[in-house]
């Protein structure tokens, strides 16, 4: 068994940033972990890169020989790996082997996992390889000062949810800016009816019955609970983690053989 974590978001919220700091934090409690570059008009990066989409597929020659600008030329890119991954993805996974732990940096273009099946394809491979999937979305708290803006966020999440169906955990990045923390607190855990009762305030009468069906699916949906971030604190990303790995059951070999043998003795 492997373990994956598939670090999604919009374009800008983090998740390069998040993944190296991940990387960091786990150097220094000693655990391994590799992270892979699915983004392939990424330049620079501040953790090694294990596996790399690039070696694939190069962003600029699909430019210059397509004559596609940067997002289409990226779609493009995303579909020669989704092509390739009995290939490309097979031969480059059978470098790691059971219990190893992948982290995968994905591109920020919001198609990816809202409308096109490309990294739903992806994950599908994954598990077959047996993989355990989390996907982890991120959110830029700068993004969210307001109820709509929050709601806006959420069904963006949402949409990846509905199209990857994995365990999913939404992260609020980049805490350290927050100036009025609890502004942002409001909406780590909020009450949908507050939520509500904010929206209705904010939007002409009309809307009011669709306010109430859009919070009810975010509700519904137990989408309306963030993760805050900040990367100044160890204990922050290391509280992360842990929900992550809870996702993914990793580390919980041990547990399991307990539990077996319980109700082994109970039967
Ligand atoms: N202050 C602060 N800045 C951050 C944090 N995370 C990311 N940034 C900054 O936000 C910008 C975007 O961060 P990236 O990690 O590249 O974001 P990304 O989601 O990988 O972006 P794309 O791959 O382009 O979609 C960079 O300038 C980062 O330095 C954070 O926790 N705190
Ligand atoms: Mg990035």
């Amino acid at each position: 068994m492997g373990y994956a974590q598939l670090v999604i978001g919009p374009a800008g919220s983090g998740k390069s940033t998040y993944c190296s700091s991940l990387y960091q934090h786990c150097e220094t409690t000693r655990r391994t972990i590799h992270i892979v570059n699915l983004d392939p008009a990424a330049e620079n990066f501040d953790y090694p890169v294990a596996m790399d989409i690039r070696e694939l597929i190069s962003l600029d020659d699909v430019m210059e020989e397509l004559g596609l600008g940067p997002n289409g030329g990226l779609m493009y890119c995303m579909e020669h790996l989704e092509e390739n991954l009995d290939e490309w993805l097979t031969e480059e996974l059978e470098n790691y082997l059971d219990d190893d732990y992948l982290v995968f940096d994905c591109p920020g273009q919001i198609e990816l996992f809202s409308h096109v099946p490309v990294l739903k394809n992806f994950v599908e491979h994954l598990r077959r390889t047996n993989f355990n999937v989390c996907v982890v979305y991120l959110l830029d708290s700068q993004f969210i000062t307001d109820v709509t803006k929050f709601i806006s966020g959420c069904m963006a999440s949402l949409s990846a949810m509905v199209q990857l169906e994995l365990p999913h955990v939404n992260i609020l990045s980049k805490m350290d800016l927050v100036t009025n923390k609890k502004e942002v607190e409001n909406y780590l855990n909020p009450e949908p009816h507050l939520l509500l009762a904010e929206l209705n305030q904010r939007m002409a009468p009309q809307f009011q019955k669709l306010n109430k069906s859009l919070i009810e699916v975010v509700d519904q949906y137990s989408m309306v609970s963030f993760i805050p971030l900040d990367l100044r604190k160890e204990s922050s990303i290391q509280y992360i983690l842990s929900q992550i790995d809870n996702c993914i059951q990793y580390g919980e070999d041990a547990d399991v053989k307990v539990k077996d043998f319980d109700q082994e003795e109970d039967d």
